[in-house]
């Protein structure tokens, strides 16, 4: 399968200061894959520097093919094309409609023809089931269908990755529960998906593969058979 993360003897730091060291992560197309660990452990900014807001400081990385090390501050919006992010405060632009913030992110990622990302547009809001809803304004929606919205704007590209912090966070259990069965269908389709959450609930509700980030890197917990997540498997 093909690799959409690759990450060896990484490093990232945070002002200076080391946040995560030796991380060695790979991911592959169609994969689930869950990051988990305390609040501040790093699940943020290993996020950020996947998707060059972060440097990563030293060790390589590929993301989506993009070489980490080597790109260039006007190749980043190229790596972020291919790249769908989702956040907990889902970041929609409250002042337009939900079409309009889909308008906006295809604007800013070369999209020309009104009518074609019209068609875009409702077509990705049908695969997060609320195509009705696109020409409402974000406070008319409830979180659930705002993150759905966030969802649909990830989803416009085509991205080979999602990368999603804490999405769920603003949830309701069962929304959150909604929200869990439309990521996994995603991933799916051949999107990977990588979500960092502090809900071990749903990582237990929803099984996948779990990273966990502690003691400033980031372990494979073991999954199989007697699914524990608090199981750490050493390198
Ligand atoms: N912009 C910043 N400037 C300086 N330090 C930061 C910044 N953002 C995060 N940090 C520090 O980096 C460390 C990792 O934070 P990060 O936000 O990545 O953790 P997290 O696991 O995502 O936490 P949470 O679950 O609370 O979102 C923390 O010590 C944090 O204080």
């Amino acid at each position: 399968m093909e690799k959409v993360i690759n990450i060896i003897q990484g490093r990232v730091e945070q002002k200076k200061v080391t946040v995560l060291q030796d991380v060695n992560v790979t991911i592959s197309s169609k994969e689930f894959v869950y990051l988990i660990g305390k609040t501040g452990s790093g699940k943020s900014s290993f996020l950020k520097t996947l998707y060059a807001d972060l440097r990563l400081v030293d060790g390589q990385g590929e993301v989506v093919g993009y070489d980490l090390n080597k790109l260039k501050k006007r190749e980043i919006p190229l790596l972020r094309r291919k790249i769908g992010i989702v956040f907990q405060d889902f970041q929609l632009l409250t002042d337009r409609s939900v079409m309009k913030n889909l308008f906006f992110v295809m604007k800013a990622t070369g999209w020309k023809k009104k009518a074609i990302m019209e068609q875009r547009g409702l077509e990705v809001l049908r695969m997060v089931g609320i195509e009705e809803k696109a020409y409402k304004m974000p406070h008319e929606l409830s979180g659930g269908e705002q993150q759905r919205v966030s969802i649909a704007r990830a989803l416009l590209n085509n991205p080979e990755l999602i990368l999603a912090d804490e999405p769920t966070g603003n949830l309701d259990p069962e929304t959150s529960g909604a929200i869990m069965n439309l990521l996994h269908a995603i991933a799916k389709e051949g999107t990977a998906m990588l979500m960092a959450t502090h809900d071990m609930g749903l990582v237990e509700k929803f099984p996948g593969r779990v990273l966990r980030v502690e003691k400033n890197t980031i372990k494979e917990v073991e999954a199989m058979g007697n699914f524990n997540p608090f199981e750490v498997k050493e390198f």
